[in-house]
């Protein structure tokens, strides 16, 4: 996406160098400061400490992550601990584990003389595969808007409300749960965000309001408890969120939250919809609540906030007492009951094993 007059993506390769460079979204939106990836440690990092997140973004980071130790060491062992590193970052996003498997099936095939070479051209068609299928959810989830609009009185908003970050920050570009919003806005219908600051990290407030504001699309930042009270008085039209696993019968993992939203929006009739790459579908499992791994991350991201404080400086602050620790599950699983449709770069799908294999029929004897 633009940013200033420069077209931006989360990841990229420099052209004159060939380096691996991602934005370090933990300083959004108050200060954008790129950095260099280049020793494993460094993707690990980046990848556990959320300088980069979201689960396609987290698969693509990865990817680039073992093409730079081949770079390296284009060894087994090292093949093998690049794989075991960068796995142990984050257990929840299936895109990870994705594309770490895509890269370890690949270069195992090729000779050591050829893994660094193989590995960045495979990385960089992971990261260019990301902003196509995202741009096709976006067409896809387009038409959904559209639909909406029609209802509407000439010129009033569509009002979206999201959860968390699945804009293009989350992904190579244009995002899952906002590229729809993206084309609606390119396509002149006019629609208003509601944007859930996403407590505790706050990748609503930080990231998605950043991008809106970016964008120019209408928006309002309000706290995650918010939702329910805007559905029951017919404020919200439609609900689109992002996922970081989706099963194959269509129980939907995402920030947590997101489960409590999908609630409010069923109680008060609200269309709820998961926009995510095919990437993002766990094939193999079938009940999320049983079978997902949910991240547990550090209390300190709960009993801490960041921001500027008045003195301009970037920081973080201490919202609780020193003898209070914090619980911090950090997703959720959204039955698929709860699910309206599931936006994929092939098309929306209903939140079903069947509703699924009629998109992805080659999936239909994958476990
Ligand atoms: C397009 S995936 C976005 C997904 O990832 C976020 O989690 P995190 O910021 O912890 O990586 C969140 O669940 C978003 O919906």
């Amino acid at each position: 996406m633009k940013v200033g007059d420069r077209h931006y993506r989360s990841i990229w390769r420099d052209a004159q160098t060939g380096a691996v460079e991602i934005i370090d979204q933990r300083w959004l939106p108050h200060e954008f400061n790129c950095v260099q990836l280049d020793a494993l440690q460094d993707f690990a990092t980046a990848i556990r400490d959320m300088w980069v997140r979201g689960a396609p973004l987290i698969g693509a980071t990865a990817a680039y992550g073992v093409a730079c130790q081949m770079a390296r060491d284009p060894s087994d062992a090292a093949l093998g601990d690049a794989f075991d590193t960068l796995h142990a970052t984050r257990p929840t996003a299936i895109n990870l584990r994705w594309a770490l498997e895509d890269m370890r099936a690949l270069l195992s095939r090729q000779p050591e003389s050829k893994r660094a070479e193989a590995a960045f051209a495979r990385a960089d068609q992971i990261a260019d595969e990301d902003v196509e299928t995202n741009r096709l959810i976006g067409l896809h989830g387009l038409e959904i808007v559209r639909e909406i609009a029609a209802t509407k009185a000439p010129g009033e908003a569509v009002n979206i409300l999201t959860h968390c970050n699945a804009g293009w920050l989350a992904t190579v570009d244009w995002g899952t749960a906002t590229s729809p919003m993206y084309h609606a806005h390119a396509a002149g219908i006019p629609i208003h965000v509601w944007v859930d600051e996403t407590r505790p990290r706050n990748q609503g407030a930080q990231l998605t309001a950043w991008e809106m504001v970016g964008a120019g699309i209408p928006h309002h930042l309000i706290v995650d408890n918010a939702g329910g009270h805007l559905m029951q008085h017919g404020l919200v039209d439609l609900v689109i969120t992002g996922t970081d696993r989706t099963t194959a019968s269509g129980d939907v993992c995402n920030k947590i939250g997101t489960y409590l939203k999908a609630l409010a929006a069923h109680d008060n009739g609200v269309p709820f919809y998961v926009a995510l790459p095919s990437s993002t579908i766990d094939w193999q499992v079938h009940d999320g609540v049983a079978e997902i791994p949910i991240e547990e991350r550090s209390g300190r991201e709960v009993t801490h906030v960041f921001g500027r404080g008045e003195d301009g400086r970037t920081q973080f602050v201490q919202i609780s007492p020193d003898g209070t620790p914090g619980g911090n599950p950090a997703f959720d699983v959204t039955p698929a009951r709860l699910v309206t449709g599931l936006i994929t770069e092939r098309g929306v799908a209903r939140p079903s094993r069947d509703g699924l294999l009629e998109l992805f029929p080659e999936r239909r004897n994958a476990g």
